[in-house]
């Protein structure tokens, strides 16, 4: 029997106003293991979708099934946030700490890690990415590229079971995209990465999702099947 689904949209409709649908009839699976890439033009509703699947919109009708629990409530979706990690668009969204190892503790600390525990993680996933010596840095004084890695260590530091990534290489240089590129391989969490940079979802994702018209539309032959055995 093949293992049960992480997120399971069913039907899904939202719309900020009613003559603008973003989302018509939209439903989606993410299976363990699973590195879907989420594309479509600019304004499709990508970013919605996956503020849907956090909780953070709420669709007018359509099922949210997470990690096999049916989120309806903000108490359903508290349960689960633990769980799921999302990268923010926008970095400033996701850094609010005065300095980089408070922002990346925060998460640890609030999964209830004591603070020598906190910091050992933090110290670990800031030198995973590549970061050794930002710990002390001024959040707000980094660049846009460095702070896009910092919004990455905060999240991947809770170790979540399932990845949200926003546009995870906005304003990484090729070396830096190169190693999330190798990161994100390796990482065994199921993830939906949303992004326009066509050579790095080639590299990471092992299957392709297009939001056109409000509605998913599956496969792409060009993404190469990256999951261990199989071929595209
Ligand atoms: N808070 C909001 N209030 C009203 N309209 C919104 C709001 N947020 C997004 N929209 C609109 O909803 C639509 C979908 O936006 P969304 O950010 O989900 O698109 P996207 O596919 O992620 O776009 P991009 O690739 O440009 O990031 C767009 O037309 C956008 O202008």
């Amino acid at each position: 029997m093949s293992a049960p689904a992480l997120i399971v949209l069913r039907d899904i409709c939202f719309s900020f106003s009613p003559t603008k649908p973003v989302l018509n009839h939209a439903s989606f699976v993410l299976a363990p293991g699973e590195k879907i890439a989420l594309t479509g033009p600019n304004g499709a509703g990508k970013t919605t979708l996956l503020h849907i699947m956090m909780g953070l919109q709420t669709p007018q009708t359509g099922t949210i099934e997470i990690l096999q629990k049916t989120c309806k409530t903000e108490k359903d979706f508290s349960a689960i946030r633990g769980k799921v990690g999302l990268l923010f668009q926008d970095s400033d969204d996701q850094l609010f700490c005065p300095t980089v190892i408070e922002d990346v503790a925060f998460g640890p600390l609030n999964l209830g890690y004591n603070d020598a525990q906190a910091l050992e993680i933090s110290y670990k996933t800031l030198a995973d990415l590549g970061l050794s010596g930002f710990e002390n840095r001024i959040t707000h004084q980094l660049s846009g590229g460095e702070k896009r890695l910092v919004a990455l260590a905060t999240v991947l530091a809770m170790a979540p079971d399932i990845l949200l990534l926003d546009e995870p290489t906005n304003g990484l240089d090729q070396t830096v995209e190169s190693r999330l590129t190798d990161i994100l391989q390796a990482l065994p969490q199921a993830m939906v990465i949303i992004s326009h940079n066509r050579s790095f979802l080639d590299q990471v994702a092992t299957r392709k999702v297009t939001l056109h018209n409000g509605d998913l539309i599956s496969g792409d032959e060009t993404i190469k099947n990256t999951i261990a055995g199989k071929t595209s």
